[in-house]
């Protein structure tokens, strides 16, 4: 089966001496949402940056999307992927409204319109989607970049500690929006401390160690399975 997306031996450093990452490599299908594990400071955020050209010392050996060889900033790759950051301080003066307005143009629209209301009412974002997000809290700001999220069309979804800032109920209704992505055919790419998480919405794992990325894992059904494979 061609993978929607996958890279080989993924380099990334800070200091070229001494690289964060070293051999990284992993594909991604349509239609799964698929874990990455690490400790703090094993580099999944730099790996997330440098897969969607964000960090700029990288290098690789191959990296395709959909069978045909790409770059991180390849425009026809970087218009079927969406990366959500843990802690996105960028537009502070935009609101979701602007912002989807923004990604509209750039991703294209939604296929299903009533897409991007049903998320609004998911994550409880109706009385700020007019809010410039530089006056929302961490928790609501994380939620319109979640929203944006789920609402593009693209094929790949990135996202790094989505659950990080969520109150209880939020965080549930993530964990439905992973597993509808997928449902919808997305791949959807996520890291997380939450063992949770990845046992409600995953179905393989990655695990950063050393600068080296191990698996794919089948995702274990309970969370001490999960957090034993980082151990
Ligand atoms: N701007 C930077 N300059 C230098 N080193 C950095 C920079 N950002 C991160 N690092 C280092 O790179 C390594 C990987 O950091 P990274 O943020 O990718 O890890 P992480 O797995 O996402 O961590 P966490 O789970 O704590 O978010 C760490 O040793 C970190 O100190």
């Amino acid at each position: 089966m061609e993978h929607v997306f996958e890279v080989e031996g993924l380099r990334a450093w800070y200091d070229r001496a001494n690289p964060v990452l070293t051999n990284v490599s992993l594909t991604l299908d349509a239609g799964e949402a698929v874990g990455l594990l690490g400790v703090n400071g094993a580099g999944k955020t730099t790996m997330l940056r440098a897969l969607c050209d964000a960090h700029r010392s990288y290098e690789f050996r191959s990296m395709r999307y959909r069978g045909r060889a790409c770059r991180p900033d390849t425009p026809a790759f970087k218009q079927q992927r969406y990366f959500a950051l843990t802690n996105d301080a960028s537009f502070p003066t935009w609101s979701l409204d602007t912002f989807i307005r923004f990604l509209d143009r750039a991703y294209g629209r939604r296929e299903r319109p009533q897409l991007l209301d049903e998320l609004i009412y998911g994550f409880n974002f109706g009385g700020y989607r007019s809010t410039p997000f530089g006056q929302l809290s961490s928790g609501s700001r994380k939620k319109a970049a979640l929203i944006a999220a789920f609402q593009t069309p693209a094929d790949i979804l990135f996202l790094d500690e989505p659950v990080d800032f969520l109150d209880f109920a939020a965080t549930e209704y993530l964990y439905h929006c992973i597993v509808a992505a997928a449902e919808r055919g997305q791949a959807v790419l996520l890291s997380s401390h939450i063992a949770e998480s990845f046992t409600r919405c995953t179905t393989r794992l990655y695990v950063l160690s050393a600068g080296l990325l191990s698996g794919p894992f089948d995702t274990p059904g309970d969370s001490d399975a999960v957090a034993a494979l980082i151990k």
